[in-house]
């Protein structure tokens, strides 16, 4: 059995963690938790986990997170740097929700987050958790940086076009318009998210620059090997769960005549979480929820030179604790998708 630790049980993607760990066969949750709620069983707090999970939460020092194979931190940036050092070298494995591991350019990192970097070795060695892009080198990563949720949605929506020997598409206009549900800003309190703010409503933010979009960048070009420029306007939505992104690429005249159906069927078809739909299709946010995986539609309006690409996932799952449930499977030799096949719930 695995022995696992999460660090920030209290929060949405922490809670996710647990209830899809609760029920995965070869883990054995050993140590979960929370500076506010140092001894409340972890099932007081969340009674849909009552009869899975028996531990109660223990504040970060005392918990014992030097006893676990991995360890995943569910908390804000700036967390897992601060402990990865010692579990690194006590021999825990590390997965990192958070954006602590993803910019590998320090400099980067420390604009977009407002803070130093305090490992910037072990960012070197970090693994970017992207399973159908890095499977490779998620076998043998210490240290995995999940992708945001966002860039999750981008990056496999954009990868087969840029997959490519030669450009098939315009890569310095991509664009990526992208909406979200509430859970992605996290369980703190703040205005934006209560009930009255968000519900009945509809706004972008971070037009002027967001953080998912150096990752995103950084992502598309490792998959290219060539300069990519994207525009990215995130949106908040009235729903709870899901992330849609509507992606843009104007079609290059030489490859006008490519099957791009075929083309993201064939780049796919290893990939048992993400599912390229029949073309013509509209995805749901829905039709993922609380599930894993990630599906993709193809479209090409009027069959002229735009590609429009619809992208759906669940943020908290395929866009974050499901992903780094995804990455610990092929960490530890287990069958990619070992407590991950669920059933998206409808409605
Ligand atoms: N929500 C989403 O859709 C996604 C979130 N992420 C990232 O995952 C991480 C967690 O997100 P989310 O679950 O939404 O956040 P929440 O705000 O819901 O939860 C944060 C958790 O971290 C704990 N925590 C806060 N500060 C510290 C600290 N200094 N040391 C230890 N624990 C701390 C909190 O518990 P307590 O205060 O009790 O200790 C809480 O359990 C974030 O970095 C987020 O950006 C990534 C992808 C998607
Ligand atoms: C709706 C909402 O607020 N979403 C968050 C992104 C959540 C996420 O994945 O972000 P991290 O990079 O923090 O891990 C945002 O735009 O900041």
């Amino acid at each position: 059995m695995i022995k696992v630790g999460i660090v920030g049980g209290t929060g949405y993607t922490g809670v996710e963690l647990l209830r899809l760990l609760a029920a995965h066969p070869q883990v054995q949750l050993t140590a979960i938790t929370s500076r506010k709620e140092d001894g409340m069983p972890v099932a007081d707090m969340f009674p849909s986990l009552r009869g899975h999970v028996s531990l109660a939460f223990s504040s970060p020092d005392k918990a014992k997170l030097n006893e676990c194979d991995v360890v995943f931190f569910a908390t804000p940036h700036g967390v897992a740097m601060a402990q990865a050092p010692e579990l690194l070298k006590a021999g825990v494995k590390v997965i990192d929700l958070a954006a602590d591991f993803r910019l590998k350019d320090v400099a980067a990192f420390e604009k977009w987050y407002g803070m130093p970097h305090s490992c910037p070795q072990i960012l070197e060695e970090a693994v970017y958790g992207l399973p159908e892009i890095n499977r490779e080198a998620i076998k043998k990563a210490r240290v995995i940086g999940l992708p945001g949720c966002y860039p999750t949605t981008m990056q496999l929506g954009f990868a087969p076009l840029l997959a490519q020997g030669k450009p098939l598409i315009s890569e310095t206009t991509l664009i990526a318009d992208c909406k979200s549900g509430v859970s992605g800003a996290g369980r703190k309190a703040e205005i934006p998210t209560l009930l009255a703010e968000a519900s009945d409503n509809f706004k972008a933010y971070g037009v002027k620059g967001h953080r998912h979009l150096p990752e995103t960048m950084q992502g598309l070009e490792a998959i290219s090997g060539r300069k990519v420029s994207l525009t990215f306007v995130p949106h908040l939505v009235p729903m709870i769960r899901g992330i849609h992104s509507t992606l843009y690429a104007r079609i290059l005249p030489e490859a006008l005549s490519t099957d791009f159906q075929a083309l993201y069927e064939k780049y796919y078809q290893g990939s048992k979480f993400v599912d390229v739909m029949p073309a013509g299709s509209h995805p749901e946010t829905r039709s993922v929820r609380a599930s894993n995986m990630l599906r993709i539609a193809v479209h090409r309006p009027a069959g002229e030179d735009l590609l429009v690409i619809l992208v759906v996932e669940d943020n908290l799952v395929k866009g974050a604790a499901g992903q780094g449930v995804q990455c610990m499977n092929i960490m530890f030799g287990l069958d990619e998708t070992t407590g991950l096949m669920h059933v998206p719930v409808l409605p």
